[in-house]
């Protein structure tokens, strides 16, 4: 029995049978009660233990040193309160004696070396002052720090003074001995994480990031969020919640999700990486248009929203794609992508595969993923593209709700012209349980690629507010993660798994890590 390690030990005033076993900690009461025999037993897993330290010892507390109770010991463990929020949770062990606690303390420690080894132990951290509230400095310093200091984890802080100081440094300085890159901020501070670090990888790896043909290679590195932002829409996405202890947990019990990445491109050359949403026609508009409404804060997106439904825009144009390759997954399927989904879990397996047919063959990219181009032309009020379900508090299923992290693909939502209630119709249902795509004039598909040119729209001065307000410009503009992109004709290449976060997907179904046996 090598692999176990028990004994009797008291919790909150009962005494309990202790069992390390396997990957588990089980604690069964002991009872007097001779009709049960024995006392329910309560078991979590190792990898979800962040340490396990002598005496009684509390987080708050500066230095974390013991404070009492040489025959104690205390666990500090992941638990769920509600759907997927984590809290730090503490159980203070008595023993007999401290030679029988420090035996638990060795043993513990040693199973989540064992079970526990993609923790990271050094990281680099950027935080944004200035993002979301202004909040993300606090929020680093009286909940994240004390955190990372209990799990052993070091911590370099960097406080940006400009936009793209984050891109830079991970570009530029040497990132040697780092386990990963967090940033304390919202979707435009992961955004500048991402890019420098593919930005780095493939300069490393002698691959032309420029150019539209390159199977981009992912890094090695792993990027947290501790969400300090105004929509934070990656961590709902990844996470299921924007908390930042939750985020810091995940991180600290070394968690890890791929997340497939579309590269935007204007003339075969790259403009931007996104992993959430890339909006022509409405989402480009009320981007743009909130721009000058910066003095209302996170308001301007609801005032320009308001506004842009008001004027009921659209675009020509003409998108071509090329749909994704699994038939049994698609946009209306009803499925949910969470932790351990199948759907990405056998994109990884293929993407394994094919970079060794890729090798022993000698073959590019494009040989083996060459498939047949569709089109749609018309007239659109939003062609939207998210290579995830990019939820967020308004919206909590997202964009497209059943999207995937690692599938490989991303969701092409096509509203076509229609009325500004018909719109308004469409726009609600993000909000509620209705299909959002059970539209006549919404069209959606699952795709690995796209191209879409614009043509000139003739302006109208359509109705009350299309006098009131301005006559509408010839072409949108591109609303890529929050950033303006001026080139409305784009082609978009979705790369497969092409960043690591510290994250395990949205947990599905599972409501607490504590269960009886
Ligand atoms: N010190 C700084 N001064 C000005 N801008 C900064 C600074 N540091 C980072 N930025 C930029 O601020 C932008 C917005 O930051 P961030 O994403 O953290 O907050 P947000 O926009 O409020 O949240 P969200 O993106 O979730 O809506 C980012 O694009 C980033 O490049």
């Amino acid at each position: 029995m090598g692999d176990t390690f028990q004994s009797l030990l008291r919790l909150k005033k009962k005494s309990y049978q202790v069992c390390l076993q396997g990957k588990y900690l089980r604690w069964t009461e002991e009872t007097q009660d001779l009709a049960s025999r024995i006392g329910q037993s309560v078991c979590f897993p190792v990898t979800e233990i962040v340490c396990a330290q002598m005496g009684r010892v509390e987080t708050l507390t500066p230095s974390f040193g013991p404070l009492a109770g040489v025959n104690q010991f205390t666990v500090f463990h992941v638990k769920r309160v509600k759907r997927e929020k984590w809290i730090l949770e503490t159980l203070l062990f008595t023993a007999q004696n401290s030679e029988l606690c420090h035996q638990w303390v060795e043993a513990l420690q040693r199973k989540i070396q064992q079970y526990g080894g993609n923790r990271p132990r050094n990281l680099l951290v950027f935080i944004n002052p200035i993002g979301g509230r202004g909040q993300a400095r606090k929020v680093f310093q009286t909940q994240i720090a004390p955190l990372f200091e209990l799990a052993g984890i070091k911590s370099t802080v960097i406080e940006t003074t400009r936009a793209n100081q984050a891109r830079d440094h991970i570009l530029e300085k040497n990132l040697q001995g780092l386990d990963g890159l967090l940033c304390v901020g919202g979707d435009g501070m992961f955004s500048e994480l991402m890019h420098g670090l593919i930005g780095r990888t493939q300069k490393e790896t002698g691959i032309l990031e420029n150019c539209a043909d390159s199977a981009l290679v992912p890094s090695s590195l792993r990027i947290g969020i501790i969400p300090a932002g105004s929509t934070d829409c990656i961590c709902f996405a990844t996470v299921g919640t924007n908390d930042p202890i939750t985020s810091a947990l995940h991180i600290i019990v070394g968690d890890t999700q791929p997340v497939d990445v579309c590269a935007v491109y204007h003339a075969r050359t790259l403009l931007k990486y996104s992993v959430s949403l890339i909006g022509y026609g409405f989402y480009g508009d009320v981007l743009a248009d909130s721009d000058q409404y910066r003095w209302m804060g996170p308001c301007r997106y609801n005032y320009s929203g308001f506004k842009m439904v008001l004027l009921n825009r659209s675009y020509e144009g003409a998108v071509e794609f090329q749909l994704a390759e699994n038939p049994q997954s698609s946009p209306r399927d009803q499925t949910r992508c969470r932790t351990g989904c199948l759907v990405c879990s056998e994109s990884s397996e293929r993407l394994k595969e094919e970079s060794e047919e890729l090798k022993d063959k000698n073959l590019k990219h494009e040989d083996i993923h060459d498939s047949e181009w569709h089109t749609v032309e018309g007239t659109f009020v939003a062609v939207n593209i998210t290579c995830m379900c990019s939820a967020c508090s308004k919206s909590p299923d997202g964009l497209s709700p059943t999207a995937h992290l690692a599938d490989g693909t991303a969701d092409l939502i096509l509203v076509k012209k229609c009325s500004m209630l018909q719109f308004l119709k469409h726009l609600i249902r993000h909000t509620n349980q209705k299909d959002q795509f059970d539209l006549p004039f919404v069209e959606v598909y699952r795709i690995k690629a796209l191209k879409f040119t614009a043509r000139k729209t003739v302006s109208i001065k359509k109705g009350f507010f299309g006098r009131l307000f301005s006559n509408q410009p010839p072409h949108s503009c591109w609303n890529c993660d929050g950033e303006i992109l001026h080139y409305p004709s784009i082609s978009i290449k979705v790369h497969c798994q092409l960043v690591n976060l510290f994250a395990r997907g949205i947990e599905g179904g599972q409501s607490s890590s504590l269960f009886t046996c």
